[in-house]
């Protein structure tokens, strides 16, 4: 197999272009081979993969050990893999190509594309979280990851919520995206469907008629959290059956988003 170095500059920059969202569509990237593992854990399609020299044994080695027939990207994978069809491309190149492919300093040896699927969130479970126009990447991540570990049902991304598609928020969610829907969608569909299925609307504000979390225990309910600056909007205050927050006995005005939520999400 041809392995691409710094040297072949034509086909490095084919990768690159390759790489760039103009040319993927429907699609996004992951690095290392934790999160590769996760996608195909999950079942997820896997369009093509970058892959460091040296390292192409233990991609073998890791995909057979999912395939199965009742997994049709795995089985195709592992396929692809050992007759090296062009289906799925697999390109070795060395670390520092590699490097100057990913996005992050560290990509741990792989980069793979994957084909984004079409997932559907209809509230009838018992626990969701509702992002608001949150923007850092690392507290969105943070948060999907943290739902997950507390074993929460969903998580909404209203508004001008960071991409779930973009490198940094796919790098932190470690891989939690492949455990529970991770769904886009507007604040007023949201809010209105969440309350139809009879979820509490729980939203988190810092103002004097909100109530300690303490004092909070519904079964069913969606937590609001809001955006690093301005808070929640005033539709999720509106639409609230209960405004909720943390209390403070320090001087600091508000926690982290990502830290409130930890607590919310573990307590509730
Ligand atoms: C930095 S805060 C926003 C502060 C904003 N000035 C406000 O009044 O809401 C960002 C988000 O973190 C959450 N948050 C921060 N501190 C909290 C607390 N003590 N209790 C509950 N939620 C909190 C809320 O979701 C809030 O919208």
């Amino acid at each position: 197999m041809e392995i691409i170095s710094a040297k072949d500059n034509k086909k490095v920059k084919a990768a690159r272009k390759l790489l760039t969202k103009k040319y993927r569509k429907n699609s996004y990237l992951i690095e290392g081979f934790h999160l590769l593992e996760e996608a195909l854990k999950a079942g997820r399609q896997v369009v093509q993969i970058f892959v460091e020299e040296g390292k192409l044994e233990k991609l073998g080695q890791m995909t057979a050990l999912f395939a199965d027939e009742n997994s049709h990207s795995l089985f195709e994978l592992e396929k692809m893999l050992t007759k090296n069809s062009d289906k799925l491309r697999i390109n070795v190149v060395t670390k520092d190509v590699l490097k100057s492919l990913a996005d992050s300093d560290s990509p741990q040896g792989l980069i793979a594309e994957v084909a984004k699927i079409e997932e559907w969130l209809d509230f009838s479970a018992a626990k969701y979280l509702l992002l608001e126009n949150v923007q850092d990447p690392g507290n969105v991540g943070t948060m999907v990851r943290t739902a997950d570990a507390a074993g929460f049902d969903g998580v909404c991304l209203l508004g001008e919520t960071a991409d779930p598609y973009s490198p940094k928020v796919m790098r932190s969610m470690q891989g939690s995206n492949f455990h529970l829907p991770v769904v886009k969608m507007s604040a007023e569909t949201a809010f209105a469907a969440a309350k139809k299925s009879g979820l509490s609307l729980l939203t988190t504000t810092l103002s004097a008629d909100s109530v300690s979390h303490k004092t909070v225990s519904p079964s069913r309910f969606a937590l609001v959290m809001g955006n690093e600056g301005a808070g929640v909007s005033d539709l999720a205050v509106e639409m609230a059956d209960q405004l909720v927050h943390i209390d403070m006995p320090g001087q600091a005005e508000s926690l982290n988003v990502g830290v409130a939520a930890g607590i919310l999400m573990f307590s509730l």
